[in-house]
């Protein structure tokens, strides 16, 4: 684009004299929206100038108009829809004053018919009528914004751009003729007074004088060209959206929209793919510096995007990124090539010859291999000109050949604070390693504004959502997912959803729940949901029926950098999948005892998952509930202490009973009562049968390197023979049966002057047994109160006097406060790869219309 003249003039020295306003075919669809845009008109500027597109659909209609014409196909039912369609808007706009407007649009649409019967007729103007005839649209909008203008104050013009703009065809599309617009401007100021003006976008007149366009997308250029042509000190573009976004929304749910940007920056956007704007529009405004706004004509209260000389000095270093989609790789590899010059000129000069435009260039330092990416409709004929260029190269082994690759895709990082910042290039490409996303070229100009990198396009979307998680989220961003909302995943969600706010202001810590499923339903959210609103989801109509698959890999998801999985079943058939996720990255926690102690093979197949680099497993919560067993246990043998032995109480419903058991009252009762309290497993019966507590023996032993199963465990079992086997409903209906034998148990130890205690034991040479003993009153078992677990280790370091943990060993919320216990500290250990600042500036994308 040839130079507009005049050096950028200070534009914060003085006031607004000048304000340019575009409004695009989607913010002008009806009468009602013109009129909504002229009401958005409300700023103070002396002058306001209105750039208008063509009713939505209109330009599209005209050139399916001109197609059916040349076709020699009947045009005349789709002109005279389209006639219709505006006198409707002029009738609705206009209705009171007179026939002007309607006769003007008349005589137009005759024009245009008579056009068409041109290019129907094929006469000899029918190309230069076909090439000009997409820009009547914005000519009849122009008569429809006066209209609205005019209905709010007086003294409106309205310019045809035709009779001001000449531009002539360039290499980058359309150019303008400053000096001559310039002129004519002056002298159709001259001629109408220098008050507010409508303006035509899209159209112009060629050196001929004939009337044209200015190509696609040419409105927005439009505007920015009268922006330069007025000296505006000001120009907004009015849209549907709330401004430049940091990636397309539909693709990246997180994406927000920027409050700022450079020009520079805008560009590298707009060239890679933001549909926003197009990289032309800048370049007028650009040359006079002038800040152009980009707005949403139907959320106006938003302040939008703000494009100007200045990047954002909040210090993120990646302002936006962008897709580019169907591309493909040209590689020449030549050992000839290393140390020759030349090679890369012969290579471009061939594609220039091709009239390929390459997209990407990336060289190693060796010169062995060079490889550009070109987009995918024009890569064969690349790839032939290419051969072609080294055929001699390739006839004598110099070069080995051209490869073309396709099904390519390139992703660019954008941002002026890349420049000078080291670390960009880590984050985005440990993003995309994250998301095990493969980089097959990378390209980075000395400029340091754009990291470009191509990757297959079936990873586009993948690549995208993870790099744009890796420059706008928090490290510490975690998708989560809630199996099992009963007792305990209640109690979860309610400290989830009180401590989360705290956390994100706090600690930059980002759960977002993503899924939550019991054992029928599951409820599956893009964005996040309320925890505290989740469980009623489940019965809502977006529940569906629970597929454990389908909820792992909703919760992996791309856009977040990390995946976790609550499971807060007492279900063997969830433990089971435990492998799987872990394997495919996702973290684990649980209260749930059935992978710890379970099937030893699974045992170790988690194991082994985590400790391969997959998800982190945690699962504090099932020994203790909230008490850190565990983690106590796992200190002393990290520090290099060594176990002799574990002995306590390890549950806390046998704890509460035999607390509160005096014969007063029937032990039925009080196990009713702690069920309902949320002590007992969903089954009380593996309380009460013993094996809840030899599963956490099982667990804690493992923990300690010890080969440990439930088989090898002695248990005590307390429920009667005739109930092991009945069902749960069965066995609580016939739960008196255990009062005779408990009394007559307590009333012996009674009369011993002992108390009843259920304790555990894994001795030194890993015997392991659990069931009721009658132990003398001064015991420290018989100190403990309600549901209190008294967990003591002997160790070498703690051997004459045991370590003990002691302490709340059941119930809801110290169970829950044990998995979130487990949930942060998976979260806190994921860092920041290279510690520099996140872009957090922006209006979150939900807040899109
Ligand atoms: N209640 C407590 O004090 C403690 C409980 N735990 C453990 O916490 C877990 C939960 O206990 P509670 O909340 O008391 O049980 P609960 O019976 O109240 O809740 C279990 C939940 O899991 C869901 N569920 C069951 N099978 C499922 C499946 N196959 N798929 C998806 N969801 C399924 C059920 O729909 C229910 O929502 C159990 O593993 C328990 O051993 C651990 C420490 C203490
Ligand atoms: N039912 C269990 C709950 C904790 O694991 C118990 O009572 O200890």
């Amino acid at each position: 684009m040839p130079s507009a003249d005049a050096a950028p003039p200070d534009r914060n020295k003085r006031a607004v004299q000048c304000h340019v306003h575009k409004f695009g075919g989607s913010s002008l669809a009806d009468a009602g929206l013109y009129r909504l845009a002229a009401g958005l008109l409300d700023d103070q500027a002396s002058t306001r100038v209105v750039v208008v597109s063509a009713m939505q659909g209109v330009t599209d209609a005209l050139i399916a108009l001109v197609g059916s014409a040349r076709a020699g196909q009947d045009w005349a039912p789709a002109w005279e829809a389209l006639r219709q369609r505006h006198r409707a808007a002029a009738d609705a706009l206009d209705g009171d004053g007179g026939r002007a407007l309607q006769s003007a649009l008349d005589e137009e649409f005759e024009s245009v018919r008579s056009e068409l019967a041109a290019i129907f007729g094929d006469h000899s103007d029918a190309e230069a009528l076909a090439a000009a005839l997409p820009g009547w649209g914005e000519v009849w909008s122009s008569r429809l914004m006066h209209a609205a203008l005019a209905a709010t104050a007086p003294g409106w013009l309205r310019l045809d751009a035709r009779d001001v703009l000449v531009v002539h065809p360039g290499e980058m599309g359309m150019a303008v003729d400053w000096s001559a617009s310039r002129t004519r401007l002056a002298e159709w100021r001259a001629q109408h007074g220098s008050g507010h003006v409508v303006v035509t976008g899209f159209v112009a007149r060629d050196a001929q004088g004939r009337a044209t366009t200015l190509g696609r997308n040419g409105s927005d250029y439009s505007a920015a060209i009268f922006a330069n042509l007025f000296d505006a000190d000001a120009l907004t573009i009015w849209t549907d959206v709330d401004g430049v976004l940091s990636a397309d929304p539909r693709l990246v749910p997180e994406a927000v929209c920027l409050p700022s940007m450079s020009y520079a920056e805008a560009c590298e956007l707009a060239y890679f793919g933001a549909k926003v704007l197009h990289p032309q529009t800048l370049a007028p405004v650009q040359q006079r510096g002038i800040p152009l706004w980009i707005r949403n004509t139907r959320r106006p209260h938003l302040p939008g995007t703000l494009i100007s000389l200045k990047s954002d000095p909040d210090g993120a270093p990646v302002k936006g990124l962008s897709l580019v989609r169907d591309m493909a790789i040209i590689e020449l590899v030549g050992n000839g090539m290393v140390g020759v010059p030349g090679a890369a000129e012969r290579l471009f000069g061939a594609l220039r010859g091709a009239g390929v435009s390459v997209t990407m260039i990336s060289q190693g330092s060796s010169e062995h291999s060079i490889c550009c990416v070109v987009r995918a409709d024009q890569a064969q004929r690349a790839r032939d000109a290419v051969a072609v260029a080294f055929a001699d190269a390739i006839a004598d082994s110099q070069a080995q050949g051209v490869t073309l690759t396709d099904g390519i895709a390139v992703l660019a990082a954008v941002g002026d604070g890349m420049v000078g910042t080291p670390g960009v290039a880590a984050r985005l490409l440990g993003g995309l390693a994250q998301a095990r996303v493969n980089a097959r070229a990378i390209a980075q100009g000395a400029g340091e504004r754009n990291i470009s990198v191509a990757i297959g396009d079936k990873d586009a979307t993948r690549a995208l959502r993870a790099a744009h998680a890796a420059f706008w989220l928090s490290p510490q961003s975690l998708s989560v997912g809630v199996i099992g909302p009963g007792q305990v995943g209640r109690a979860l969600l309610l400290q989830l959803s009180a401590a989360l706010p705290q956390l994100r202001k706090r600690s930059g810590l980002d759960l977002r729940l993503r899924a939550l499923a019991n054992s029928r339903t599951m409820h599956l959210d893009e964005r996040g949901i309320e925890p505290a609103d989740a469980i009623a989801r489940l019965d809502g109509g977006a529940a569906e029926p629970v597929d454990l698959e389908r909820f792992a890999s909703h919760v992996r998801g791309e856009h977040l950098p990390h995946a976790l999985i609550v499971d807060c079943s007492a279900s063997p058939a969830v433990a089971a999948l435990y492998p799987r996720w872990l394997a495919a990255g996702i973290h684990v926690v649980t209260p749930n005892k059935h992978a710890g102690s379970g099937d030893w093979t699974r045992y170790s197949a988690i194991q082994d998952a985590s400790r391969s680099g997959g998800g982190r497993f945690r699962y504090e919560a099932t020994v203790g509930a909230g008490l850190p067993v565990m983690l106590t246990l796992r200190n002393l043998l990290d520090t290099g202490d060594e176990l002799f032995g574990i002995d306590g109480m390890l549950s806390g419903t046998l704890a509460w009973l035999f607390n509160r058991f005096d014969g007063s009252v029937a032990f039925s009762q009080l196990v009713r009562e702690a069920q309902a309290l949320g002590y007992t497993e969903p089954d009380p019966r593996d309380d009460l049968s013993g094996l809840d507590v030899a599963r956490k023996l099982v667990i804690l032993a493992r923990e300690a390197g010890r080969v440990l199963s439930l088989e090898d465990v002695e248990v005590e079992n307390l429920v009667p023979q005739a109930l092991r086997a009945v069902s749960r409903d069965e066995f609580l209906a016939r739960l008196e049966e255990m009062d005779a034998p408990m009394l007559a148990r307590y009333r012996e130890a009674d009369a011993q002057r002992r108390a009843l205690r259920h304790l555990a034991r894994l001795d030194r040479d890993g015997r392991a047994s659990v069931g009721v003993v009658a132990l003398p009153r001064e015991h420290a078992c018989c100190h403990t109160r309600l549901t209190d677990n008294l967990v003591q280790f002997s160790t070498r370091r703690y051997a004459d006097n045991p370590l003990v943990v002691q302490g709340p060993g059941a119930g809801p919320d110290v169970t829950a406060a044990g998995v979130f216990g487990d949930v942060l500290a998976i979260a806190q250990s994921l860092g920041s790869p290279c510690g520099m600042p996140l872009l957090h500036a922006g209006v979150p994308a939900e807040a899109h219309a």
